[in-house]
């Protein structure tokens, strides 16, 4: 059967209008855009060429198979993308819904460009499991893509609407997901599910809303008020990053740091006074160009992208503004997946120390503290990006490993004039080594006496003069010298030869 001018035309309408009425006027009614507007609004005008919108034309109702998939580029860089359409079965996953996003996750992979999934979807379509879910080409043939594409291309997330069992896997696996307020969730059982099973009442909003994942959970990267920021969000991280694992990350045109920002002024020279290190972080970078990553989650601990004379980096930094800037198991986490990050797309790491080291006690040694301090320790060993520690304020304990310190082969440390690198702070090595011959003074003034002499002795011994004349760090510098600094030596570091060890991949450790 051919099909005439007519007939093809009315198949192409009804493929592009998507589902019922009613399901546009409910998402309307939410503040949620249709799948083709989204799409229209991340791409370059134009640009998108798209596949398989005649997938389920002849079945009644399933208009594109409830979703959109194909090519296009965002600011002028070519992206893969699939775009979920809840006005079909509430964006569920049909055979050909499946078999249109592995298509195209595998296109972006073989192409080398970034893959963009704008999700909105009920997950797998329970009515139609057999065709969809169990075989090689099912649901799981999604997630084993994902996984292969993740450090080869960018994978970005925005996400709109539920992300229901299955479907919650594909932001997982992710390098970041931007979640909508109000309207995004994600989570393994439904509301309705969860009740069933454990007989807890929730909601959606509950259990895997946008504030839950972006404050609590740390799944989710960007709390964003519209889904035209959720867009923005992502073309902002797209721009920090290459096509693929093989090409150098984009320079843009090199913009002075912030005129007003003294960064000497910003750093409180006792220790117990906090300051803001992402203040510290702007005021270091070109103007405007921080990019903070998960801001709202493990907060001791700050993340993201920015520039120096216009090159990206990726930053790591302790903000003693939160929890006293001390690592904890979720920073830990936080620290490890973002260093994996940038080095896998070749941005440079520069590490912003403040740290008292690894928080510890039962609460933290019940949730595992260690293993996720070695995994932080094992990804900053194992990025052989370039990469710089910075003793901003200090670097006490295990914490001047996980903060990329003199023995994980930096390309440099620097320290700043005031800088302390110790096995721990001064009060608590005192209290450590001597906690018994100051119990023993019973005089308080003697005691006060006793315990100033050793702390002073210590401090001696940690003097940055001495660690500099020693070698342990590379230089000091003053922090109005500091961003030159780093600019010349990220230039002549990236060059160096890439490699860290003779076998296929490690083991996490415990
Ligand atoms: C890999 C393993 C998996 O992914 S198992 C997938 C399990 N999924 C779920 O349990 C999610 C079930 N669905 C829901 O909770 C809701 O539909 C959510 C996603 C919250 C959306 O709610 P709402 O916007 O109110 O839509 P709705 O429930 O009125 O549904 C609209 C139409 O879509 C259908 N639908 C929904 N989910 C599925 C599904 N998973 N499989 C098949 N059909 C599904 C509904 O039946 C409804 O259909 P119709 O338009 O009335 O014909």
């Amino acid at each position: 059967m051919t099909l005439d001018g007519e007939a093809l035309d009315r198949l192409r309408k009804r493929a592009l209008a998507g589902g019922a009425e009613k399901y546009h006027a409910a998402n309307a009614a939410k503040g949620k855009l249709f799948a083709r507007e989204r799409v229209a609004l991340l791409v370059d005008e134009g640009s998108f060429v798209e596949d398989g919108l005649y997938a389920n034309a002849l079945a009644e109702g399933l208009p594109a198979d409830g979703v959109v998939t194909g090519q296009a580029t965002v600011d002028g860089r070519p992206v893969c993308l699939m775009a979920n359409d809840s006005t079909v079965k509430a964006g569920s996953w049909g055979a050909r819904t499946v078999e249109k996003i592995i298509r195209i996750i595998e296109r972006a992979y073989t192409t080398g460009v970034p893959m963009i999934y704008l999700v909105d979807s009920a997950g797998a379509r329970i009515t139609d499991q057999v065709d969809l879910f169990p075989g090689r080409r099912g649901a799981g043939k999604i997630f084993w893509n994902q996984v292969r594409a993740s450090g080869s291309i960018p994978q970005a997330c925005a996400l709109f609407g539920p992300s229901a069992a299955g479907g919650a896997y594909i932001p997982a696996f992710c390098d970041v997901v931007a979640m909508v307020e109000g309207n995004a969730s994600m989570y393994l059982g439904s509301d309705r599910m969860v009740e069933m099973v454990t007989g807890e009442k929730t909601t959606l909003e509950k259990m895997g809303g946008a504030a839950v994942h972006t404050r609590e959970s740390g799944v989710g990267h960007f709390l964003c008020k519209t889904e035209v920021e959720a867009l923005d969000t992502i073309k902002r991280y797209l721009s920090y990053l290459p096509d693929n694992w093989t090409q150098p990350a984009p320079a843009s045109t090199p913009v002075a740091a912030p005129s007003n920002v003294d960064l000497g002024a910003l750093v409180p020279e006792s220790e117990r006074q906090a300051f803001d290190m992402r203040r510290y972080t702007r005021g270091l970078l070109d103007e405007g160009s921080f990019f903070e990553i998960q801001a709202l989650w493990a907060k001791e601990l700050t993340i993201g992208f920015g520039r120096l004379a216009g090159e990206a980096v990726g930053v790591v930094a302790n903000n003693s503004m939160f929890k006293g800037g001390v690592l904890f198991v979720d920073s830990a986490d936080k620290a490890t997946r973002f260093i994996q990050l940038c080095d896998a797309f070749n941005v440079p790491l520069l590490f912003l120390s403040d740290v008292p080291g690894f928080m510890v006690g039962t609460a933290v040694e019940k949730e595992g503290i260690i293993r996720h301090g070695a995994k932080m320790i094992t990804a900053v060993a194992e990025a052989t990006v370039p990469k710089i520690c910075v003793v901003v304020r200090k670097a006490y304990g295990a914490g001047l490993y996980a903060m990329a310190g003199p023995g994980f082969e930096p390309d440099a440390t620097i320290a700043l004039p005031s800088a302390k690198i110790a096995v721990m702070g001064a009060e608590a090595a005192v209290n450590a080594v001597y906690a018994n011959k100051i119990a023993a003074i019973a005089d308080p003034e003697e005691r006060a006496a006793f315990v100033a002499a050793k702390r002073a002795e210590y401090e001696r011994d940690i003097d940055i003069a001495r660690l500099a004349s020693e070698l342990v760090i590379d230089a000091v510098v003053e922090p109005h010298e500091l961003r030159d600094e780093l600019v010349r030596r990220f230039a002549v570091a990236r060059g160096k030869e890439r490699h860290f060890s003779k076998r296929r991949h490690g083991v996490t450790p415990v």
